[in-house]
């Protein structure tokens, strides 16, 4: 499904004493996973705690539509895979809305199939890059047809028997290592990714416990080298998806900017690929308290206390880039109440996501009276802990080019600035955080829709 919802401005007031308990919703990237894997899997797989936002529903529509029997039970997700190897040519297009993960990753696993299938989606995600992806899958021997700049609509067609690579992901990307792993499913022999810098590892965690032959290894300079065997067999698994860390960002950082705040988050994904945020935060003097650390379901899962704290800027080292790499949008709001300059390096792949979201964070940024220079994959955020002048000139809103990160990250920058934020469409937020706005005003936070 194409997001087809009209835009929706909406606006954030300055608020006070952000209080009580709550739940994130799943994280994204392990939902996406649970339903291409349960979906191929050989018997049922079940899940629960799933995000329930627009981009994994459109994953689980594409995995239906490839043969998979996916039904909800209570609280529960129950899918019958097809067995590996076993998918069916989907009918019509495969519609990925807004969903980068989604369409990449399904890319990878469908496309060495020896038959026609073709991608679409929004229109954010059709301006962005594919032939990270399309460029190995030629390698393996997959025809691609492909608009201009190899950009969706996409057409894929396997060959009879796909040539496992070893392939170098030349960028930070799990999106593009997990396409390679995942087309090495069904093609025989090793498939070999080798990544540099390593990025979240969900897709080799996962693969692994629905019973792929993989191995990984990393060498001393942090290179990972990861092995996949293919055409073997995958077995349904039961799964409980814990809290996404790229939405518990939102309230995080707008209880610790938000005067008088003291919340817990339940239940977070602490995977240390996930956790780059918490751990800049903490080195800017943010109070969060790390509680009952545990392991669930394979990950590291903790619950967080987090207070109203004074920050200081900061420089974010690149290499720490890959753990937050959706984080800087609301980094960057942080960084405009903290005392003097925060400065952000390695950002070359935020100009690749949902929007160039280093000019639109920057754009955004300046329209509400904050000082920032945005250089080519830098940002420099001077910041002003008072939150004086900071808010959107009346009768203007910040653009959110269909992105959701920069529609949460400015409506909690409105939490604390002196005059209200206002965002030109708050519609996308349910493609990944779908009770962004209930759970947060029932913390205590002043938002609601632009009359
Ligand atoms: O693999 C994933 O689930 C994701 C990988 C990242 O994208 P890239 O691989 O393009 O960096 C991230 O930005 C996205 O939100 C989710
Ligand atoms: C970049 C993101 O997602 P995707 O690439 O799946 O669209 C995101 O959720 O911030």
């Amino acid at each position: 499904m194409s997001h087809g919802a009209a835009p929706k401005p909406a606006t954030a007031r300055r608020s006070e004493n952000l209080a009580g308990s709550v739940t994130i919703p799943g994280d994204k990237s392990i939902s996406h996973r649970s339903f291409m894997f349960g979906g191929l899997a050989s018997g049922q797989t079940r899940i629960t705690g799933l995000l329930e936002g627009e981009d994994v529903i459109n994953t689980g529509r594409a995995m239906s539509a490839m043969g998979a029997k996916i039904r909800k039970d209570g609280d529960t997700w129950i899918i019958d895979g097809t067995g590996n190897g076993a998918l069916l040519a989907p009918e019509a297009p495969l519609d990925f809305g807004n969903a980068g993960t989604g369409c990449r990753l399904t890319m990878g696993l469908v496309g060495v199939y020896d038959f026609a299938s073709t991608f679409i989606g929004d229109a954010s995600l059709t301006a962005r890059p594919m032939g990270r992806v399309l460029n190995p899958l030629r390698e393996m021997g997959v025809q691609v047809e492909a608009a201009p700049g190899d950009r969706l609509p996409v057409t894929l067609r396997g060959p009879k028997t796909p040539a496992p690579i070893t392939y170098r992901v030349p960028m930070a990307s799990a999106q593009v290592k997990s396409a390679v792993l995942l087309a090495g499913l069904n093609t025989p022999g090793i498939t070999t990714v080798i990544e540099p810098v390593m990025t979240r590892d969900h897709t080799e965690k996962m693969l692994a416990g629905f019973g792929a032959a993989l191995s990984v290894e990393t060498d001393a300079a942090g290179v990972r080298t990861i092995r996949l065997e293919g055409r073997g067999k995958l077995t349904g698994q039961t799964i409980a998806v814990p809290g996404d860390p790229s939405s518990t960002a939102f309230p995080l950082v707008a209880a610790i900017l938000v005067p008088g705040s003291d919340i817990t988050i339940r239940n977070v994904l602490m995977n240390p690929t996930r956790t780059g945020l918490i751990l800049t935060l903490q080195e800017m003097g943010a109070s969060i308290e790390i509680l009952d650390p545990r392991l669930a379901g394979g990950e590291d899962v903790a619950d967080l206390r987090v207070r109203h704290s004074e920050l200081r800027g900061v420089t974010v080292p690149e290499e720490r880039a890959p753990s937050m790499i959706d984080e800087y949008p609301i980094l960057a709001i942080a960084a405009a109440f903290a005392k003097g300059d925060t400065v952000m390096h390695g950002l070359e792949e935020l100009r690749v996501k949902e929007s160039d979201r280093l000019s639109a964070v920057a754009n955004g940024l300046k329209l509400n009276g904050v000082a920032c220079v945005e250089g080519e994959a830098s940002l420099t955020v001077t910041g002003r802990p008072d939150g004086k002048g900071y808010g959107t000139p009346g009768g203007q809103a910040v653009k959110t080019h269909l992105d959701h990160r920069i529609a949460m990250s400015f409506l909690v920058m409105g939490l604390a600035a002196e005059n209200p934020v206002t965002v030109d469409d708050a519609t996308m937020i349910a493609t990944s955080f779908p009770e962004f706005m209930d759970l947060m005003t029932g913390l205590g936070a002043r938002i609601d829709a632009t009359a």
